[in-house]
């Protein structure tokens, strides 16, 4: 009798899509899959991801023969909950640049002496001391626009491994706080997207019952990612609450456990659950990459990570110090503007991406002097939250739709290169790059990347990596093995070309100058 292969799935909930891949737990092999939309916002009910997920799942052909499922979701959104485990508001996204001004605020917050906190933190034990918890019991103390804003991101810097941003979640909890005191006085426990979703696949059971694994939980901006602990300090300081202890954080699982079975009554009792992680995170799983690999991401967001034995933190804030799937370390650095650019101008020329990518080839390297500041959300790095876009060089030569489109390829890839630069310059292993991501698509992206780069780039068969990386995971947790199963890698094709140096030179001063102009913001 022929035996039938085990099969996990893994889930890939980003920005704009959910994603399910069914694969054969030993070999790895692609069996199906499924795809879903998300709703365009930077704001949204976690229901319609709910949704979402199911409807992927349908169409990937169902979990009755699968034996385990996990979870990687878009990082950093916010998902309060009240006593009742109902969704208080709709969550904010990691897109989001509404809580810029809370995260100068907490930045100003937070001095030197805060920043080690050993052991379980004093508000774990129900308490507070120290000054970061007692301006939580002091709640609605005005920033100090005096404290040395650098002082207070090396103290973040030094607490967490990254200094916040308004794309992180304790950004996110201090809006709150400050927008919406009666929603903030209800929250009794935080989740992240992908926490939220593995919670209603075991049911929505207890609160207690949340899990994350340690690559979200960096993500959070109050988490100690050296240390693997939480700071409920800097938590009740978001939250401007003097009872942060008693908030239920999800348990931080880890790399590879278990966080149960699926729920009997969704008829999904059969399955093992693994931990789940960030996107990110199953990205580097699924590519199975290790020490001295970049990725370099192409989708809503750009973002280039590097795994590293050691923790990261960088004051600067261009490197986010957070942690991988593995138990190692994912520093990045995260741009809000990538394939949105793409979309965009491909949009104004009236063209497809196929359209686009061959415009762009056809325009030579520089764009005739046509450089695309791509601000279009705001900017998350460099931290610019407030900034627009801009088009700078027109000259009767340069205005053709080759240029602009060669021009919104070099801008996104230029952003990713200064990425690229800042992780090196912290110290990340840089060996192998790949470039990964809807935007990697693009033929056009895949040629000129190594050009902006100055380096070859590896550019894997077109896939769904994160979702493979939580499939991989799902494998991981139903073997309870000390690693991960050893998958093949996808294969991937190597693109090299002439480094075009003026274009970065081009666009760092174009940016600078943008940057500095009133017109800007
Ligand atoms: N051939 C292509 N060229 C450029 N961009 C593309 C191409 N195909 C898809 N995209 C873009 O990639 C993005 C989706 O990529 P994905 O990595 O799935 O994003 P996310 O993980 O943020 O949801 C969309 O913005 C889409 O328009
Ligand atoms: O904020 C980050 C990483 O810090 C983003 O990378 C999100 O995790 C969203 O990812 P995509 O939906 O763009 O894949």
């Amino acid at each position: 009798m022929v035996r039938k292969p085990t099969l996990v799935a893994g889930v890939d909930s980003s920005t704009q899509s959910c994603t399910v891949v069914v694969r054969d737990a030993g070999t790895g092999a692609l069996r199906r899959t499924g795809r879903a939309s998300h709703p365009d916002g930077t704001e949204v009910d976690p229901e319609v991801w709910w949704d979402a997920l199911q409807a992927a799942v349908a169409a990937a052909g169902g979990l009755d023969d699968v034996a385990a499922v996990s979870v990687a979701g878009q990082q950093h959104g916010m998902v309060v909950l009240d006593a009742d485990g109902e969704v208080i508001r709709p969550a904010l996204l990691w897109n989001d640049t509404r809580s810029a001004r809370a995260a100068e605020d907490l930045i100003a917050e937070l001095e030197p002496g805060d920043a080690h906190r050993p052991g379980p933190t004093a508000a774990d034990r129900g308490g507070g001391s120290g000054r970061a918890a007692g301006r939580t019991a002091g709640a609605g103390r005005a920033p100090d626009r005096a404290v040395d804003l650098a002082a207070g991101r090396a103290a973040w810097a030094a607490a967490t491994g990254s200094v916040p941003v308004a794309s992180f979640t304790v950004t996110k909890l201090r809006w709150l706080a400050d927008h919406e005191p009666g929603n903030a006085a209800r929250v009794a426990a935080v989740a992240l997207p992908h926490d939220w979703l593995t919670w209603r696949l075991a049911g929505s059971p207890g609160l207690d019952r949340l899990v994350t694994d340690r690559s979200e939980a960096s993500g959070t901006g109050y988490f100690d990612t050296a240390r693997g602990t939480y700071r409920r300090d800097l938590l009740g300081l978001a939250l401007r609450r003097d009872d942060a202890a008693r908030i239920v954080l999800p348990r931080v699982l880890r790399a590879g456990e278990a966080a149960g079975t699926g729920d009997p009554g969704l008829g999904l009792g059969h399955l093992v659950l693994g931990p789940g992680a960030g996107d990110n995170a199953a990205a580097a799983l699924g590519l199975g990459m290790g020490p001295g690999d970049v990725a370099i991401s192409i989708g809503t967001s750009g973002v280039v990570s590097a795994v590293s034995p050691h923790p990261v933190a960088d004051d600067s804030g261009m490197v986010a110090g957070f942690a991988d799937a593995t138990g190692a370390f994912l520093p990045m650095a995260v741009t809000l503007n990538a394939s949105r650019v793409l979309d965009v101008v491909g949009r104004l020329l009236g063209v497809d991406h196929g359209e686009l990518s061959a415009l762009a080839l056809a325009a030579a390297p520089g764009a005739a002097g046509l450089t695309l500041v791509p601000y279009l959300e705001g900017e998350r790095t460099p931290n610019l939250p407030g900034a627009t876009g801009s088009l700078l060089g027109l000259t009767l030569a340069s205005a053709t739709r080759e240029n602009l489109a060669r021009a919104a390829v070099e801008a996104v890839l230029c952003g990713l290169a200064d990425g690229l630069a800042a992780l090196e310059d912290v110290g990340a292993p840089v060996e192998r790059v790949r470039v990964i991501g809807g935007g990697a698509r693009s033929e056009a992206v895949r040629r000129i990347a190594p050009t902006v780069l100055g380096r070859p780039v590896q550019v894997p068969e077109p896939g769904e990596y994160a979702a493979d990386g939580a499939a991989r995971q799902a494998a991981w947790a139903l073997a309870g093995t000390v690693d991960p199963p050893s998958w093949r890698p996808a294969p991937s094709r190597t693109y090299d070309g002439e480094p075009a140096r003026h274009v970065r030179e081009r666009y760092a001063e174009v940016r600078h100058r943008h940057v500095a102009s009133p017109h800007a913001r």
